[in-house]
């Protein structure tokens, strides 16, 4: 294909993506690192005890507000994770003493266990069609489960009284406060780098629409199990150097109490924010700490009250609120270059059908809404897939991209069976769907959306930003013709309908399919944005050779841009041809005279 060893140009330099300025968090954690520095001067032994626990819970806070905050799984699971982490550390010194062999070895064991449980915990709350709702009870189960594991554990574990008196680091209280405080500004600063990255944006992006990243080859449940095991790990370190400062660990570490506390802490402090939960944690704490002895059970009822009340009045917490003065939050635009990217794949071999289905049925119960469809499509072609309402189209759509939808039947992408395999497999095999409605990151802004369409052709950074966006050039003429890259930085849910459509076409272009999928992409539109929709569409099969499945109830603009023309009707191929052919039919005069009699008789 010669579109393959194009150039990359740069096309635009304009527009931009708008990240959290840096300076406010950049003065607030200058501040933090001071008071972490002179804090032994200006502290009492007591706020120093208090500051160094708070310090362990906030690590905890951080990684709640990336799996919640960021990536929108409500977890009240991590207090078993921090439990694991204090009781490795337990009863490592109570049973074997105290050795550098004992600490490397409950280390090394908190790390393994912590790591072990996320994963099985993960797997089980994400693995494919498990709802958030289930995946959040799996981390309530957690934490209860593992509380009256501790206290089945007889003398071993010390039942309800927990081990105490274990010989533990022999540091100061000073010492205790720096490692305790180098600690959670490392573990804020690691998560502050991720969330920013290109890579941490598939974070918000699978909060967003967890479907549409499916549909962009994004594995989501893996991403979501890899950061569970990654969070539960810091989690449990911290949990590690609590059991080791404290000297006493309880069942209560490990507990659901503790798992809401977090939450509360999160949501108090500032949900998605980092900085947020981890002042929230330690201010909560240390207030707690003075005034939960003068009133025990008002203060428990005043933060239950104040949680609730954020919730409802003011979801982004009281911290930021707090701190807007500062420039927190503030946005700012960074340059972004918008360039053209060589296409990696050739389209699929002409000899080849790119679209291959044999007897592909589906039923619904004993509703049968496909009935036995063979259909073939070439690199090349734009096939229009036409038939009355609750013909069975977005059906047949759903069964060549889902290797899970159809009840019976063979479908292959490129040559390659898709079997039951999910979207997101047979992504790599070529494929790329648009909805019907436009189906995008709300969240994100256009640039945003546009990187993470790429994501398996270009794995994003870790920890970087990049200032290049590039796209391969049927995706480019998609964003120039539609202007949208004069908006690069907006977010997607403040563009226009046709906008938002434009925007979807192009983030599906963004993977170079070879099979582009597009349920009524003229939905809404207007007539001169339907006019640029459709030479961008006869671009892509007659310049760019790839194969295109339309279904379309537009019939004026099927004719302006489709090759050949299939009509489905009650789940069966009726007919295929040429427009003329179709629209001369006598027997598709009928099917549509019939189903609009219909339609009137339902009226
Ligand atoms: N999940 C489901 N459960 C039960 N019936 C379903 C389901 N999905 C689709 N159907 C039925 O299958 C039939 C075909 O639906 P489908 O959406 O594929 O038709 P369509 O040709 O795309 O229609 P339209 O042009 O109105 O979008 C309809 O009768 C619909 O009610």
């Amino acid at each position: 294909m010669a579109e393959a060893n194009m150039a990359a140009l740069p096309v635009a330099a304009q527009g931009g993506r708008p990240i959290r300025s840096a300076r406010g968090p950049l003065l607030l954690g200058a501040a933090g690192v001071l008071l972490i520095v002179i804090g032994p001067w200006v502290f009492d032994t007591y706020l120093l005890n208090i500051l160094i626990k708070s310090f362990f819970f906030a690590i905890a806070a951080i990684t709640v507000d990336m799996l919640w905050g960021y990536t929108g799984y409500l977890t009240f699971g991590q207090s078993a994770f921090f439990g694991i982490g204090a009781y490795a550390a337990g009863l490592g010194f109570t049973h074997w003493g105290f050795s550098t062999s004992t600490v490397l070895l409950a280390l090394g064991a908190a790390v393994l266990v912590v790591a072990v449980v996320a994963a099985l915990v993960g797997w089980l709350s994400f693995y494919r069609g498990a709802s958030p709702f289930f995946a959040t009870v799996i981390s309530l189960v957690l934490p209860i489960v593992l509380t009256q594991l501790l206290l089945s554990g007889g003398e071993w574990t010390g039942s309800s009284s927990g081990l105490t008196g274990f010989e533990t680091f022999d540091l100061s209280i000073e010492a205790w406060y720096w490692v305790s405080g180098a600690a959670v500004v490392i573990a804020g600063l690691l998560a502050w780098m991720v969330v920013r990255s290109d890579a941490g944006r598939i974070l918000a992006a699978i909060r967003d629409n967890e479907s549409r990243c499916a549909y962009l080859g994004i594995n989501a449940p893996v991403v979501k199990i890899c950061l569970l095991v990654a969070t539960a790990v810091v989690t449990g370190l911290a949990g590690f150097g609590y059991g080791s400062f404290s000297g006493v660990v309880a069942p209560e570490l490990t507990g659901f109490v503790f798992g809401t506390e977090l939450i509360i802490w999160v949501a108090l402090g500032g949900r998605g924010t980092l900085w947020g939960p981890l002042i929230g944690a330690v201010l909560i704490n240390v207030a707690t700490a003075y005034l939960s002895s003068s009133m025990p059970f008002a203060w428990q009822l005043i933060l239950g009250v104040a949680f609730v009340l954020v919730i409802v009045l003011l979801p982004q917490g009281l911290v930021p609120l707090l701190l807007k003065p500062l420039g927190l939050g503030r946005q700012s635009a960074k340059a972004l270059t918008l360039t053209e990217r060589a296409v990696r794949s050739s389209a699929a071999a002409s000899d080849k059908p790119a679209l291959a289905m044999h007897g592909v049925t589906r039923s619904f119960g004993s509703l049968k809404v496909l009935q036995g469809i063979d259909l073939e499509a070439h690199a090349g072609q734009l096939v229009g897939l036409i038939g009355p309402n609750g013909a069975g189209k977005t059906t047949l759509m759903r069964c060549m991209s889902d290797g899970a939808d159809r009840t019976s039947g063979t479908v292959e992408l490129c040559g390659n069976d898709i079997g039951r395999l999910p979207p997101d497999a047979c992504v790599h095999f070529g494929l790329g769907r648009k909805f019907q409605n436009a189906n995008v990151f709300e969240s994100l802004t256009v640039a945003e959306c546009l990187r993470i369409a790429g994501t398996i052709l270009e794995r994003p950074s870790l920890v970087r930003n990049d200032s290049t966006l590039r796209l391969p050039p049927y995706a480019l003429d998609v964003v120039r013709t539609t202007e949208l890259d004069r908006k690069l930085d907006v977010v997607a849910r403040d563009l226009s309908h046709g906008e938002q459509q434009a925007l979807e076409l192009a983030m599906v272009l963004a993977l170079e399919p070879k099979i582009v999928l597009l349920d009524e992409p003229t939905a809404g539109l207007t007539k001169a944005e339907r006019t640029q929709i459709g030479k961008v569409l006869s671009s892509l099969a007659l310049r760019y050779q790839l194969c295109c499945l339309l279904v379309e109830h537009d019939l004026d603009f099927v004719e302006e841009i489709a090759t050949r023309i299939v009509v489905l009707h009650q789940g069966t191929i009726v007919m295929q041809g040429s427009f003329q052919e179709v629209v001369n039919s006598d027997l598709v005069k009928t099917i549509y005279a019939g189903s609009a009699h219909a339609a009137r008789e339902a009226a």
